[in-house]
């Protein structure tokens, strides 16, 4: 680990032969604890990134501003494994966060731990892995080509659309080709959809005067719109799944491949419940991330034709001017590199929150029971120990030459340890893909660039809505 403070404003590496440097793209810049916290209250948004106080970019573990149940955010790569592998069971998913999504989600892989979580882990492994994946890429691919045909009627029509909505929309199509085998015109799956934006819009799970006044473990009630948006999601994923399980053994998704798992040989299946719980974190987790991150990929390009350049050129050069097929993606290394350093500066899960059930000490720094102990990529990913020049946007810092600056451990969009995402590469793939063939055949723009901020809500998106344009290329 270097200990040597990185210097933020280091002079801009040069710009290289298309003309392209790397710049600074937006964040609100952190101040001191005490008028972070006014203006997180002032400005009333729940957006928690601006609390964070400046000190949190500097220490390895400390306190996050002022609380009655005590916040720690914890940023040492040693201690953050820990946390996160957690061998003792003294770390579970953080109560508040496991409390707004139960409506939702129940039980399932994303909030489960102990015996629950390795057994639905077990099942849902093989519903993600390679091959999996390799299955699905034809789905993927078919999405992109209504997405496509969709901004070709913009393009004529020179109409703005909302980016954050067109890459919901298009995430949310692939994973239900993907998973479920049905599109996202399907009234079912439209109605999945909605219901799913109002519950983003409205589940309280982190309301910044709770995580200040309220003790551990106190349960906040849902309101009523959430509830409703749950149960309406709940209810169509179930006839979804029932569409799959009165056909047999006939379909071959995703969803078909959860409904068949077993963790052992002879063991039980999945009941109708818990496959609807696991289904609705494979829509939520599936979706809503990548989501995120393509909004701050598109966001990020579309301001910076040369690296598009760049871009494209690699995509002609590993395709010889042809479709993009499954084993192009992992040649595609520079579109998969500016994919990396998004996801570095704008990680769609901005916090991996954790409650100490226990009181208990890490390297020495006391926990006390209910203390709630924050994983933030957010944070991580850009702090001056672990990085050079933490906020310029460098896809390049990727590279097998430059490796060395990267800390072990420092970057996590994804987790680490046994948590770590099981959707990792279907999602990498999804994201090389889409952006490799949205780009080579669009130029994008924005319509007022200058008023995007970051803000952390159920994943890191901006505060307002991005209206852009698209062209033929
Ligand atoms: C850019 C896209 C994505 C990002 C950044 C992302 C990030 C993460 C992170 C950080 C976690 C760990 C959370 C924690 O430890 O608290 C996680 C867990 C998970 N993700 Fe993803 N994810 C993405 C896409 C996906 C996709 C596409 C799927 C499925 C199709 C998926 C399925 C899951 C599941 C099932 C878990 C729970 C794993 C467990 O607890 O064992 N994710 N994801």
């Amino acid at each position: 680990m270097t200990d040597a403070p990185t210097i933020e404003d280091a002079p801009a590496r040069r710009a290289d032969a298309a003309g392209w440097a790397p710049f600074i793209p937006p964040y609100t810049p952190p101040w001191p604890a005490l008028p972070s916290l006014v203006r997180a209250m002032l400005r009333g948004d729940g957006d928690l990134l601006s609390l964070l106080p400046r000190e949190a970019y500097h220490m390895k573990i400390g306190p996050l501003g002022y609380s009655r149940r005590s916040i720690v955010v914890v940023n040492e790569p040693s201690m953050v494994r820990h946390v996160l592998a957690d061998p003792e069971g003294i770390f579970p998913k953080s109560d508040l966060m496991v409390h707004a999504l139960e409506p939702l989600i129940g039980d399932s892989i994303f909030v489960s731990s102990g015996a629950t979580w390795r057994r639905q882990r077990k099942v849902i492994d093989p519903a993600l892995s390679m091959m999996r994946v390799n299955r699905a890429f034809p789905a993927m691919e078919a999405g992109c080509a209504d997405a496509e045909s969709e901004y070709d009627r913009h393009a004529e029509h020179g109409t703005p659309f909302s980016l954050d909505l067109a890459m919901s929309h298009l995430t949310a199509d692939i994973i239900c080709r993907t998973v479920f085998t049905t599109t996202l015109h399907s009234k079912t799956a439209h109605d999945v959809f909605d219901a799913f934006t109002e519950f983003e819009r409205r589940v309280a799970q982190v309301e910044i005067r709770r995580l200040i006044w309220d003790k551990a473990w106190t349960r906040a009630p849902q309101k009523a719109p959430v509830l409703e948006a749950c149960a309406t999601i709940r209810a169509r994923i179930g006839e979804l799944l029932d569409t799959h399980l009165d056909a047999g053994a006939s379909f071959d998704d995703i969803a078909q491949q959860v409904i068949e798992a077993r963790d052992d040989v002879g063991a039980k299946a999945f009941t109708r419940e818990e496959l609807i719980d696991q289904l609705g974190v494979l829509f939520l987790a599936g979706h809503e991330t990548s989501a995120s991150a393509l909004t701050w990929v598109f966001a990020i390009l579309a301001t910076q034709p040369a690296l598009v350049a760049r871009l494209r050129a690699e995509v002609e050069e590993v395709t010889g001017g042809g479709p993009i097929e499954f084993h192009h993606i992992k040649r595609l290394t520079l579109t998969r590199n500016i994919f990396r350093e998004t996801l570095r500066l704008y990680p769609p899960i901005t916090f991996l929150p954790r409650v100490a059930n226990e009181a208990t000490a890490l390297n020495g720094y006391r926990l006390k029971k209910g203390a709630l102990v924050m994983v933030a990529p957010w944070v991580l990913h850009r702090h001056r120990l672990y990085w050079k020049d933490p906020n310029r946007f460098d896809p390049d810092r990727f590279l097998p030459e430059r490796e060395q600056e990267i800390t072990s451990g420092a970057y996590i969009p994804f987790g680490i340890g046994p948590r770590i995402c099981a959707g990792a590469a279907f999602a990498t793939i999804e994201a090389t893909l889409l952006i490799a063939r949205l780009f080579r055949r669009f130029d994008w723009t924005l319509d007022a660039p200058e008023r995007i901020r970051p803000a952390a809500r159920l994943t890191t998106r901006p505060v307002e809505q991005v209206m852009c344009r698209v062209r033929p290329a």
